[in-house]
């Protein structure tokens, strides 16, 4: 029997072809995996320049390519017979000797820029790579009828050219060697091509079965036809992860907590998703999957159905947020639900307090201070660090917003009400009793988990950390966190340690959502600088990148709002006119009000129009911002006064770019800016 591997090109080309020849198709796949009557046949492709190059013939008209070494069949793509035939005798196969991965090499178009590149090399004496050896080379895993080429390249811009047309592995510790980095940085660009764990044996280049197994971003192997159907109709990002991901998502087991960080679009949520799927699949316990917002958790869920197809293995799953985690806890121990407290019933209380501070003042100072250090007496907060709160405090001073506390939380238990985070605090509690850890060692053990897996995690607080760590034991593979400090929107800053959380980070680079233009103008916009990361010390946007050019985002100014959302309907409407479906637009303001009439200029266009928080997770083929001008973005009223706490005012400006930088990463083909009037100072010049 054959054995079958897909790669990512072949159910793309399947999606492109005509309902009848995609079932016809289907079906040909199926009978040649099992090796059945009717089964086409693989046929060598004459003046092919790799041998092992079959076609099979799967539909009226349509072959599949496919490279065949003895039993194994890696099945390329799908195409019309011509096509098929050009396709198979324009390229050819290859293990990279260093990783064993596969590489495909379109040697059609390596052989006409090869004249472009030998004619620059006849007339420059410069030889980009002369301080190499061939075995230093040959080390890195450079294709040995490559090799030639490589010699003539006289510099850098030759090889960003040729970029395109080769393979990762191929290009990547050249780039770095052209860089001046050394053999060590080079090796380090190669490993980031790794998908799953090295095992030490070296690698045979001519087994190219081993490589297809090495390389899960290019081939998935289906044993029988419930995986082909899977491969065939599942969305792409179920089945082929890249390298960096697959690694992450895909390691057998960490000894310690792990947190992934990577820009916008990099693939953190995918990553969340897998290893949740990776441990399910596993079968060692209840997995809980956790993120930001109900909204997100459901999209989540949804996202995991695709992804899970056994049924016993997605029941170990339950995605849901902390606060939902939080509510329950606290239910289930007082047999009732709790009754929450309002903002302005908040505020009002706040106000009954005497301390010459602001309630929004008060409100941080209990939220970002005690509730996140959870402290508990007057004592433990006179000594207390107060981070991030630039204001100092005397002794006295502070005895008096302890004071404040104690009258709020009073008034709040008379009336028999909580907020979120004193809800978090009270389950961690509950959990920390059943658990044993503020109790004598033999308690009994019931943390409701045996793993989370967090999406979303910068704006979770320090008092909903508490709450994950005290739900999972200590153990291996027990937390599993994916987030970006830079797209952080809420006011919670904390390093993982401080909580218990011992956490190993690793980061992901490549954004795969934004066009490189997108990208660096959004990085412009967030500022470029550190933001205060999950793990101690700061994190830098350096190193983030994208994998194509598209267009530069649109920023347009209009003289008034009016003209300003006769101007987005006109965008969006040309966008509809385009083809674009509707659920494929997504519309964001900073304000309700400007969400509302966005809302009612695009009345019947059926786009989603949001508030930029509500941008969070979401992606779109294209992003209308509106609004984005001085005295709305940031809105003057989210900010603290200077006077007041200037530091917090600092935090405040950044969380603000945070939210502005979150919606405009949302899109993955066009962003489109508009403001009227003076331009918010967050654009980029
Ligand atoms: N392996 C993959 N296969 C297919 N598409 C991918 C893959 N990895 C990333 N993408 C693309 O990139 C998008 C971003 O992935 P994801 O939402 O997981 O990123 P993220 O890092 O969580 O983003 P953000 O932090 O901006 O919310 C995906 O929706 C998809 O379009």
């Amino acid at each position: 029997m054959p054995r079958i591997a897909i790669s990512p090109e072949f159910p793309a080309e399947l999606g492109a072809l005509t309902q009848p020849v995609r079932r016809d198709v289907v079906v040909a796949v199926r009978r040649f995996m099992q090796n059945v009557a009717g089964a086409p046949h693989p046929e060598r492709v004459r003046g092919a320049g790799d041998p092992r190059l079959v076609t099979l013939r799967l539909a009226a008209g349509h072959r599949g390519v496919a490279v065949k070494q003895r039993d194994v069949y890696w099945l390329l793509t799908v195409l019309p017979d011509a096509e098929a035939w050009a396709y198979a005798r324009r390229h050819r196969y290859g293990v990279n000797s260093a990783l064993g991965v596969v590489e495909v090499w379109d040697t059609a178009a390596l052989e006409r820029v090869g004249p472009a590149v030998r004619r620059a090399a006849e007339s420059s004496p410069a030889r980009l790579f002369a301080d190499t050896c061939d075995t230093d080379l040959a080390e890195l895993g450079i294709d040995r009828r490559f090799l030639p080429l490589v010699r003539q390249i006289t510099d850098e811009l030759i090889l960003e050219a040729l970029e395109p047309l080769l393979p990762p592995t191929q290009y990547g510790p050249l780039a770095a060697l052209a860089r001046g980095e050394s053999m060590a940085g080079a090796w380090r660009e190669l490993e980031a091509c790794r998908a799953v764990a090295a095992t030490g044996d070296p690698v045979d280049p001519d087994d190219f079965a081993a490589a297809l197994v090495r390389s899960p971003d290019r081939a998935v192997f289906v044993g029988s036809p419930r995986e082909l159907n899977h491969v065939l109709d599942a969305p792409d990002w179920c089945v082929f992860l890249h390298p960096p991901q697959h690694r992450l998502a895909r390691w057998e087991s960490y000894e310690q907590p792990m947190l992934v960080t990577g820009g916008a679009g990099t693939g953190k949520t995918l990553v969340a998703l897998h290893r949740s799927a990776f441990l399910a699949e596993r079968g060692g316990g209840q997995i809980l999957l956790v993120t930001f917002s109900q909204g997100l958790s459901a999209d989540l869920a949804a996202r995991l159905d695709l992804l899970i197809e056994d049924e016993t293995a997605r029941k170990r799953v339950e995605v849901g947020n902390v606060d939902r985690l939080a509510h329950r806890i606290v239910s289930e121990s007082e047999g009732r639900s709790p009754v929450l407290a309002g903002a302005a019933e908040l505020t009002a209380l706040w106000q009954e307090t005497d301390t010459g501070h602001s309630p929004a003042f008060l409100l941080r100072e209990w939220e970002q201070v005690v509730l996140a250090q959870n402290l508990r007496t007057l004592e433990e907060y006179l000594t207390a660090p107060r981070p991030g709160r630039s204001v100092e405090l005397t002794g006295p001073e502070r005895t008096a917003v302890w004071r404040a506390v104690e009258h709020v939380t009073g008034q709040l238990r008379e009336r028999g009400k909580r907020t979120l985070l004193q809800l978090t605090a009270e389950a961690s509690a509950l959990l920390g009793q059943t658990t044993g850890d503020l109790l004598e060692e033999t308690a009994p053990r019931r943390e409701p988990y045996r793993h989370i897996v967090v999406d979303e995690a910068q704006d979770l607080h320090p008092a909903q950390w508490r709450l994950l760590r005290a739900a999972v034991p200590h153990a291996r593979d027990d937390l599993f966190v994916v987030g970006d400090p830079h797209q952080r929107i809420f006011d919670t800053r904390v390093s993982l340690g401080s909580v218990g959380i011992d956490a190993v980070q690793r980061r992901l680079q490549v954004s795969y959502r934004l066009p490189q233009e997108i990208l660096s103008w959004g990085v412009r916009l967030r500022g470029g600088g550190p933001a205060d990361g999950l793990v101690e010390g700061v994190q830098e946007l350096y190193g983030f990148q994208a994998t194509r050019h598209g267009h530069r985002p649109m920023v347009r100014a209009y003289d008034s709002p009016e003209e300003e959302l006769t101007g987005l309907a006109t965008q969006v409407g040309q966008w509809v006119e385009e083809g674009v479906p509707p659920q494929e637009i997504g519309v964001a303001a900073r304000t309700a009000g400007l969400v509302r009439e966005a809302r009612s200029a695009l009345r019947d266009l059926g786009v989603r129009v949001t508030t930029l928080h509500g941008m969070k997770g979401l992606e779109f083929r294209r992003v209308a911002v509106i609004g984005v001008a001085d005295g709305t973005v940031p809105p003057p009223d989210s900010l603290t006064p200077a006077d007041e706490d200037p530091s917090a005012r600092a935090h405040d400006l950044q969380r603000e770019r945070g939210l502005l930088y979150v919606a405009c990463t949302r899109a993955r083909e066009l962003l489109y800016v508009s403001y009227s009037g003076r331009a918010s100072p967050f654009l980029p010049t």
